[in-house]
């Protein structure tokens, strides 16, 4: 496992061809998702990235501002009802459950025109069975599942293959989820098709962008059909929890901090004043950019719970990785590159890199989004897609679907502190991260310690 900055980036990036990530885990994707981006790699890789890049820039995610909003006021406008059914004024909920709706909702929407009805409870049929998918395939595994899942790294890549159909219930559960998946994403790219072909105005979904994006790419560069069909899974399960968790955890560190929680409320209660006195309705990109004490905390977030904490990669050649930090062996010898073979596996660990005291200085341990508004971080490294963080990877693989996660995150916070005032409702030692395993080694969503399921309760009441 490794952390070090030049490490990570002889890694990740550098020589990333030499270190693609281990066949169990790119067999679990394909399970889950198909042969989408997520799973590929190589030149095929490059070809999905070089497809879908686009649709990702910021230009094009200035038009999702809207769907983020008018979902997000759909939520407030459903816990001011419940509020409004509360007699203390103050309700007890699991934030982190509305918040994995309404992103769900959002991805659906700004991805593919799709209706998921995850916040409404009258969810798709999709919704139905892809909720609680980490849940029901990750968590209380069968001493069957428990010894598939600590061997399986071991099998060569033709065994792999038949994972499919193994007779285990999460397997199952898998095959179930990547059933629906297929199934609609083929109505969708079928109905997508026709639009484009019928010359009818190009919707501006990214998979209506990508029909178009791959109808005029190069036919050897073409994605395929499957491939364009794994895109729905893939874009889902890589947008969906990982922002919502995010948001999750941000609103259970201001919930902790009123100090921050009141600061960040006052510059979005001014900039809505701006908003007004301008005459518009509402928050644009650039007034969404200059709240500086939200932006903050976005990123401090970002940095202290990194809800994809690890990934694994495997040398394919033997290789020496340089370090940034040389450490001391036992014998007293400064180290300053590490030797790896072929066939080694390598944990990147972007947790620990968010906290290295090199970078982050001695409170790399505490959550403090004052570091992101003055001079303090080192940014020697100059590793990472956003603020020096390793949370969105870095590299050929890295995220791609970053800007729109911050963008999101922006939005939704920006509404949802306007008008409430979160508390804890529990002690804060009780929030506890769990594994579960969108990427694998695992998404870290909250739990109620002694209870092993996504959730975060918080008490919510409506703002002064
Ligand atoms: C806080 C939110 C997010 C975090 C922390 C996050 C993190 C990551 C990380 C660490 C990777 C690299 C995984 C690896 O190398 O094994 C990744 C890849 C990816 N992410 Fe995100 N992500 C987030 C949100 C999103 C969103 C909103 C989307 C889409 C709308 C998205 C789409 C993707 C895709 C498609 C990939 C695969 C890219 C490739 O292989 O080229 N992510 N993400």
């Amino acid at each position: 496992m490794t952390a070090d900055p030049k490490a990570l980036q002889h890694i990740i990036q550098k020589l990333s061809h030499n270190f693609p990530k281990p066949a169990d885990n790119i067999e679990l994707i394909r399970m889950y998702a198909g042969p989408g981006i997520i799973w590929s790699s190589g030149q095929v890789h490059q070809r999905h990235r070089r497809v879908m890049y686009p649709m990702f820039s910021a230009p094009q995610l200035r038009v999702y501002l809207p769907i983020f909003q008018h979902n997000v006021y759909r939520m407030i406008e459903m816990w001011k009802t419940e509020l409004a059914a509360c007699r203390e004024g103050r309700m007890t909920t699991c934030v982190y459950t509305w918040l994995t709706r309404l992103a769900l909702d959002i991805i659906g929407e700004a991805s593919f025109d799709y209706s998921f009805g995850a916040l409404n409870n009258e969810g798709s049929e999709l919704f139905s069975v892809y909720n609680n998918m980490f849940i029901d395939t990750a968590l209380y595994p069968s001493k069957t599942e428990l010894l598939v899942r600590s061997t399986w790294k071991y099998f060569p890549k033709s065994v792999l293959r038949l994972m499919d159909f193994l007779p285990l219930k999460n397997v199952r559960r898998i095959r179930q989820i990547r059933k629906a998946f297929d199934k609609e994403a083929r109505k969708l790219l079928r109905d997508k098709d026709e639009d484009f072909a019928s010359g009818n105005e190009v919707k501006k979904d990214l998979m209506s962008l990508l029909v178009r994006a791959n109808a005029s790419e190069n036919p050897k560069n073409q994605l395929s059909d499957a491939e364009m069909t794994a895109q729905m899974g893939s874009i889902t399960i890589a947008g969906h929890d990982t922002t919502a968790t995010t948001l999750a955890w941000l609103l259970f560190e201001l919930a902790q901090s009123p100090d921050w929680q009141k600061r960040l409320r006052d510059e979005i209660r001014d900039m809505r004043s701006s908003v007004v006195a301008r005459g518009d309705a509402s928050f644009t990109v650039e007034d969404l950019d200059s709240m500086t004490y939200c932006m903050a905390a976005i990123k401090e977030t970002l940095r202290y719970h990194p809800v994809a904490p690890n990934v694994r990669r495997v040398a394919s050649k033997d290789d020496k990785i340089p370090l940034q930090y040389p450490v001391r062996s036992r014998t007293g010898e400064l180290v300053t590159e590490v030797p790896v073979f072929a066939g080694q596996e390598m944990w990147l660990s972007f947790c620990a890199y968010n906290r290295l005291h090199q970078l982050w200085g001695d409170n790399a341990d505490v959550w403090d989004p004052s570091r992101f508004l003055d001079d303090r971080i080192c940014n020697e490294t100059g590793l990472g897609l956003f603020a020096n963080l390793m949370t969105f990877s870095y590299g050929p693989q890295s995220c791609i679907g970053w800007r729109f996660s911050v963008m999101e995150s922006q939005a939704i916070l920006a509404e949802v502190l306007e008008s409430f005032e979160f508390r804890l409702a529990c002690d804060a030692s009780d929030i506890q991260r769990l594994p579960s395993a969108v990427m694998n080694p695992g998404v870290m969503a909250p739990c109620v310690r002694g209870n092993l399921s996504a959730q975060l309760p918080l008490r919510v009441a409506l703002a002064d």
